[in-house]
């Protein structure tokens, strides 16, 4: 069995997760916290994650949940899911983020924490959309540097990071492609006088709204046809499902930084994240 803590338990993710790592066969719920002052702490998890069979309470201080876990699921904010690894960096605990919207600084400590245990950290927990990062890579190489790229995502209305976390993995999947700097050619929702389209330049749209659980599309567009690659994850299981995956993966792999790609086998031979 694979001891799991759950942070966020609360959140729209972290119920999800919980409730998941429950019911897998080989995982087993060791524990869930909530930030402090959350009007969740204290009460069952049970009755917060909906899983009549689970014991204990939400709880508020992270190494208590850790206590009996062997790999932390954090899907919360990028301050607080840095705080949690740098805590299983000093318990020896693995760990699978999922949080989006880490800044650079933030990054870097993510990467220096990973040397001191396994971590799985990834935008996107899905399976389908692992398998798009590959073949938006695929076509644009295939396609080449006619076919001008766009990208579209679209989210619910409490989303707090634009773009996505899988938006951003979309566009430097072209990037790498092109031999495109990130910063340089990306053009975040045009407005004004914007002048024709150069062909150097990808541009990035973002839609809020209502309970969209997250849908990306890809636009390959030349004169006379174009191309569309969209994702579209139908509920928030689909990502609960790969981060428990990913942590019963991750748990007795040496400590370094891993993505999905690993955990579902698609990377190329040869690369690692660290690249
Ligand atoms: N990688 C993936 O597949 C996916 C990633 N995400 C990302 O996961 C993150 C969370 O998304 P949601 O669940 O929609 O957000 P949410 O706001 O519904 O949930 C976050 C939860 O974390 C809790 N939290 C904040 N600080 C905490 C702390 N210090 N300790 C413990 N808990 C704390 C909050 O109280 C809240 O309940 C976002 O960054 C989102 O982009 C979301 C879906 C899929
Ligand atoms: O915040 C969300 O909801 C989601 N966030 C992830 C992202 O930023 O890419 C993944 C998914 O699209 C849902």
């Amino acid at each position: 069995m694979v001891k799991i803590t759950v942070a966020g338990a609360a959140g729209r993710m972290g119920g999800h997760i919980a409730r998941a790592v429950y019911n897998r066969q080989g995982a087993e719920l060791a524990g869930a916290f909530e930030a402090p002052g959350n009007p969740t702490v204290g009460k069952s998890l049970a009755g917060v994650v909906g899983l009549s069979g689970a014991e204990g309470v939400v709880g508020d201080d992270p190494a208590e949940a850790l206590a009996e876990a062997q790999v932390l699921i954090d899907f919360t904010s990028p301050a607080s899911s840095i705080k949690n690894l740098k805590l299983c960096a000093t318990l020896g605990k693995a760990a699978v983020i999922g949080t989006t919207g880490l800044n650079e600084a933030q990054k870097k400590t993510l990467v220096a924490q990973a040397k001191k245990v396994p971590v799985v950290f990834a935008p996107n927990m899905s399976v389908g959309m692992n398998l798009m990062f590959k073949l938006v890579a695929q076509m644009a190489q295939v396609l080449g540097p006619d076919y001008a790229l766009e990208v579209l995502e679209a989210h619910h209305d409490q989303k707090k990071d634009a773009p996505s976390g899988t938006a951003v993995r979309l566009i430097e999947e072209l990037c790498r492609v092109r031999g495109w700097n990130y910063d340089e050619v990306c053009r975040h929702g045009r407005v004004g006088m914007t002048g024709a389209r150069t062909a150097n330049e990808l541009g990035v749209s973002v839609i809020r709204g209502g309970d969209i659980v997250g849908e990306h599309t890809v636009y390959f567009i030349a004169n006379g046809e174009r191309l569309e690659l969209t994702h579209r994850a139908h509920n928030r299981d689909t990502f609960a499902q790969g981060a428990v995956r990913a942590a019963l993966w991750v748990v007795n792999k040496e400590p370094g930084l891993y993505d999905m790609q690993d955990v579902l086998g698609l990377r190329e031979a040869g690369k690692s994240e660290q690249e």
